[in-house]
């Protein structure tokens, strides 16, 4: 059956594209999991300001993908990769280059809400208190800024210190957005954060991250072509480890290139 979806906001033109800095420049990268070549020759650029959607289906590389960008990659056994990826300029693979600086600028959210087992506080706290700042005023402000940045400080202020795992699932996740925004990242990562949510949450955090582009770079992986759709900026069809399409989002799903987009976008397959 063919997916139908809706453009529920006006595209962004090339020129309003052309002025902006380029975040992040993937060349010729390519990904192997021991003998399986995960991922194959990707050149994507990604600028600021903008959300970038990740679709394809299952297996196409995706998560792989975007935990190259932050190098998690480098955590799951026997990976080797060439190419290049930079950095607001800088080759994040390069010896000098140390992982904590690279996630202190990338900061990730995950698709199920992995809170810290502490309090509302706390979690937003931890990232700053690691990065030394313990005057309780300074951190208390960061708190509040990144809870209203995430759109829940209104549901949680008279409850900070409760656990956090008392929190609904939609909101967990916009507290681990919150989380991540208390270190103030330049580039947010978001692995499906709305797979495990429901429908009201999902739209919470859709809106939320049509505020958060105002400041931030987003790249998110979704299952969701609808999703995609109303939200980026941009979007790149991952298909078997290779980018198969990748451009403005309204023209990828209202005019895609190539057929094999065209198919998988109305569901032909996937
Ligand atoms: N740690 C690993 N070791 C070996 N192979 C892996 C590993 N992680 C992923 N793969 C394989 O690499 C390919 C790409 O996986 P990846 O998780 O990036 O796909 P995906 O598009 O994110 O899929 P999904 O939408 O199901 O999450 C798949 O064939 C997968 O089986």
């Amino acid at each position: 059956m063919g997916v139908t979806v809706i453009m529920e906001r006006p595209h962004m033109n090339i020129r309003e594209t052309a002025k902006k800095e380029m975040v992040y420049h993937t060349n010729q990268l390519n990904v192997w999991y021991g003998e399986h070549h995960a991922l194959k020759n990707i050149n994507l650029s990604f600028y600021e300001n903008e959300i970038t959607a990740i679709i394809g289906p299952s297996g196409c590389g995706k998560s792989t993908y975007i935990k190259t960008l932050n190098r998690m990659i480098e955590l799951s056994p026997n990976v080797r990769i060439t190419g290049e990826i930079s950095y607001r300029g800088r080759n994040i693979f390069d010896r000098s280059y140390h992982v904590e600086e690279l996630r202190a600028s990338v900061g990730m959210v995950f698709q199920k809400p992995n809170p810290f087992p502490k309090s509302i506080y706390d979690n937003v706290a931890y990232g700053p208190r690691i990065h030394g700042i313990r005057n309780k005023s300074v951190l208390d402000d960061i708190v509040e800024k990144s809870l209203r940045a995430a759109a829940l400080w209104d549901e949680v202020k008279d409850r900070l210190h409760e656990h956090a795992h008392m929190l609904s699932g939609g909101q967990q996740q916009r507290l681990c957005i919150a989380r991540c925004l208390a270190v103030e990242p330049d580039v947010i990562l978001m692995d499906e954060p709305t797979s495990a949510l429901d429908p009201v949450s999902t739209a919470k955090i859709e809106e939320l991250m049509q505020q958060l582009k105002e400041n931030y770079s987003i790249i998110i992986v979704t299952h969701n072509m609808q999703q995609a759709a109303r939200i980026s900026d941009k979007t790149a069809f991952f298909l078997n480890g290779e980018v198969i399409e990748f451009g403005d989002t309204h023209q990828l799903f209202s005019n895609p290139r190539d057929k094999r987009t065209e198919d998988y976008i109305t569901g032909r397959f996937g």
